[in-house]
């Protein structure tokens, strides 16, 4: 396929998704099952389109005084990808299977690209509705923190201390220019490349070999300052796939008990795979066998740390999945409130009198955040907010200057902030 034509492809894909209010990996997977002449590089170049529009979807539709999805991507063609006027009319030719040529309004508004008396959330590219906890959280930096969340993200990779090391990761990617993380030790990022695209990591030996696994520099970073040591009695509680088990098995040196558990058992299937090529001997998969059955009774007031990377609405991650901050709803938030309720609630009966929760979320709304906290220790008796200053001290390295971006209870981070995705970390501690 052509570029142009490729343009026309995304075009379409967003139509079915915006008119039918479809996931776009949903609209997605459909144009290329009944677009057999699409090969893999095509798909990933109409995907890395169709992202790219919808990380700009408010701002687009405002400079272009359209919200169809041609106009959605003339606006991300010009504003996030940089392309000129001339480029974008050559690709908007109407010829074969390129768009139809540009019409002279699109024209005018291409050259004027003017947010002009835009509200902040146009700005931002924040659903409106989001926007009041959106400012609450971040203040006079809430436009240049929503317009970091739309921008792409970068590649990272955890070394895995049990199998490698970051420095011989190093040598071994120099061909795809990683840099080192500026916060986790174990951290190496790539960068994507102009069409969004970053390398294929995942078909790299090293990756077979468990040396490696794909994880943003903030979801090692929260991880590292849960503070797990080895030897201890540690708790994944909301393990899904087992990112963050992995890595707490790392830091735990394999020694002490890890266990991993998840209300939804799905989830916990791919950990045994990927436990089994990360060499982390220490970590116990506890399967829920029924609604209101705790795989864990047998530990209750046991460990000395229990990691909840609570469910949420993922709004830090709006850069990896700019899809889902468009199709959130309001119900969506109030029903993760309810769910982080409940699992500080199963967490508080794990931890040990002076263990720690650390709890987690991909999140930058207060709601979710520093509230969870607030409700729970209203509601909990015997439990205290750990001060950041604590929490920050790790061996691992100096984070003091991450206390910057303290909040009531723990810490916010961002791609704005720290180059990563928006993690929230606090930790709480039972008795002392
Ligand atoms: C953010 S995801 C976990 C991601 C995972 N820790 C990782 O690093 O790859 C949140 C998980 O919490 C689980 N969950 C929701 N409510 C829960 C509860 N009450 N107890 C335990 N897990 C819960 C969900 O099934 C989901 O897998």
């Amino acid at each position: 396929m052509t570029p142009a034509a490729r343009i026309s492809a995304a075009i379409e894909v967003l139509e079915d998704l915006i008119s039918r209010r479809r996931p776009a990996a949903d609209a997605l997977k459909d144009w290329g099952l009944s677009r057999r002449f699409a090969g893999s590089k095509d798909r990933a170049a109409i995907a890395s389109l169709v992202y790219d529009a919808l990380r700009r979807k408010a701002s687009s539709a405002y400079v272009m005084g359209s919200e169809a999805p041609r106009a959605l991507v003339l606006g991300m063609l010009a504003r996030l990808r940089g392309l000129g006027l001339e480029e974008i009319a050559s690709l908007f030719s109407g010829e074969g299977h390129a768009p139809a040529p540009l019409e002279g309004e699109e024209v005018d508004r291409l050259v004027a690209l003017s947010l002009t008396g835009a509200p902040d959330w146009v700005r931002a590219d924040v659903p409106d509705w989001l926007w009041p906890a959106f400012a609450a959280a971040f203040g006079a930096e809430a436009v240049a923190e929503g317009e970091a969340l739309s921008g792409r993200a970068p590649i990272d990779i955890r070394a895995n201390r049990l199998k490698a090391t970051r420095a011989a990761l190093m040598v071994d990617f120099a061909h795809a220019a990683p840099e080192a993380g500026a916060w986790s030790p174990d951290a190496l990022r790539f960068q994507p490349g102009h069409d969004g695209r970053g390398p294929s990591l995942q078909s790299e030996p090293a990756f077979f070999s468990g040396g490696f696994e794909i994880q943003d520099e903030g979801s090692q970073l929260v991880t590292l300052l849960a503070g797990a040591k080895p030897g201890q009695t540690v708790v994944d509680l909301c393990a899904g796939a087992g990112g963050k088990t992995l890595a707490l098995a790392a830091l735990m040196a394999n020694q002490g008990r890890l266990f991993a558990t998840d209300l939804d058992a799905r989830r916990l299937g791919p950990l045994h795979e990927r436990l089994a090529r990360s060499g982390a001997a220490n970590v116990e998969i506890r399967i829920p066998r029924s609604r209101g059955h705790e795989p864990l009774a047998d530990i209750e007031a046991q460990a000395d740390l229990v990691l909840v990377d609570a469910p949420c609405t993922g709004s830090g991650t709006w850069r990896r999945n700019p899809d889902a901050k468009w199709r959130v709803r309001p119900g969506a938030l109030a029903e993760r409130v309810k769910d982080q309720a409940e699992v500080l609630a199963r967490a508080a009966r794990l931890v040990k009198l002076g263990g720690r929760i650390a709890y987690i979320t991909c999140s930058v709304l207060p709601d979710e955040n520093d509230a969870a906290i607030s409700a729970f220790l209203a509601r909990q008796t015997g439990f205290a907010a750990v001060p950041l200053a604590e929490v920050l001290a790790s061996e691992e390295g100096d984070f003091s200057l991450l206390a910057r971006f303290a909040t009531v209870h723990g810490v916010q981070f961002s791609p704005r902030r720290t180059g990563t995705d928006g993690f929230y970390l606090a930790c709480v501690q039972r008795g002392a």
